[in-house]
């Protein structure tokens, strides 16, 4: 693992990493915010995902998480969204698909096989290297995200209850299986069936029988994909049914962009904090 930054902010110290990985086949670079409680003990790890042609860099820039994250004592850990690389197949005309676009799943199709596996990548890899070398309490996680990144952490937490304690998402995709940013995409890492895309999918997960006690939700009523990319309202009725306490804030007149994101950050890190502490 080699350090690429290190900044203090906040009292805390804002790093960024790249390793070798495996699951991506090649070099994968990472965000992690330590706050200043991390220096005398180990602290919650909340994980934020991001979307459709983010870097790490993206949240990092405009965010706004680091003063909550001080506040609260909790690291955050921002993955890229993709394998990267001259080698790594790619659509370069297309932002929803290929790199900038892995949709937090373990693609089982040629060519994408080989190097886009996002969810073993974090589930796995980056989770136990985060795991030797920082001071973190890998029993108290926490995972949020948007759009893209919202899909990735709903489905993440929904089939590993056990390991997060709490998700959140801005904006999130609730169901990338109909969705038509996602949908070609599914096709192309999972094949055409799909019976295959449902454990990547938050609804088809609830209806299916994965339970976590509470997921909350913050929505732009100006957002300009959320009529055919998002659609909250799936969400809200699968939790009904299923007896989810989902909090679905819907904020009027902010749309898909980091000034939503950045203007309800406290809000999402504080209730995560509240769920993640001892
Ligand atoms: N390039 C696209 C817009 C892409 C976009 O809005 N990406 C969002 C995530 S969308 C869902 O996953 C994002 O976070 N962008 C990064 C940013 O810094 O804003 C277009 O041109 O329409």
């Amino acid at each position: 693992m080699k350090q690429v930054s290190a900044s203090k902010a906040y009292e805390g110290v804002q790093h960024v990493y790249s390793h070798p990985s495996e699951a991506c086949g090649g070099e994968m670079t990472f965000a992690l915010y330590l706050p200043p409680q991390a220096e005398k003990s180990t602290v919650p790890l909340l994980w934020y995902l991001s979307g459709l042609t983010c870097t790490h860099q993206n949240v990092m820039d405009k965010g706004e998480y680091r003063r909550a994250a001080s506040e609260h004592g909790v690291a955050i850990i921002c993955p890229d969204t993709s394998p990267r690389g001259a080698d790594v197949p790619d659509e370069k005309d297309n932002w929803q698909f290929g790199q900038g676009a892995g949709f937090y799943l373990d693609a089982t199709q040629e060519p994408f096989s080989r190097h886009y596996n996002m969810r073993r990548y974090i589930l796995s890899e980056l989770t136990d290297l985060v795991a030797e070398n920082f001071p973190v309490d890998m029993k108290r996680q926490g995972i949020f995200g948007h759009s893209m990144g919202g899909h990735g952490a709903l489905t993440f937490a929904l089939r590993n209850p056990d390991r997060f304690r709490s998700v959140s998402a801005f904006a999130p995709i609730v169901q990338p299986s109909t969705a038509d940013w996602s949908r070609p995409a599914f096709e192309k890492y999972l094949g055409s069936d799909p019976a295959n895309w449902r454990e990547y999918d938050a609804t088809n997960l609830i209806e299916g029988g994965s339970r976590i006690s509470e997921i909350l939700v913050d929505q732009g009523t100006a957002d300009q994909f959320l009529d055919n990319g998002l659609r909250p309202w799936l969400l809200r009725d699968a939790c009904q049914k299923a007896g989810i306490d989902l909090t679905l804030n819907m904020r009027e007149g902010y749309d898909h962009s980091y000034n939503f994101i950045s203007t309800f950050m406290a809000d999402h890190i504080a209730w995560h904090a509240a769920r993640l502490a001892a």
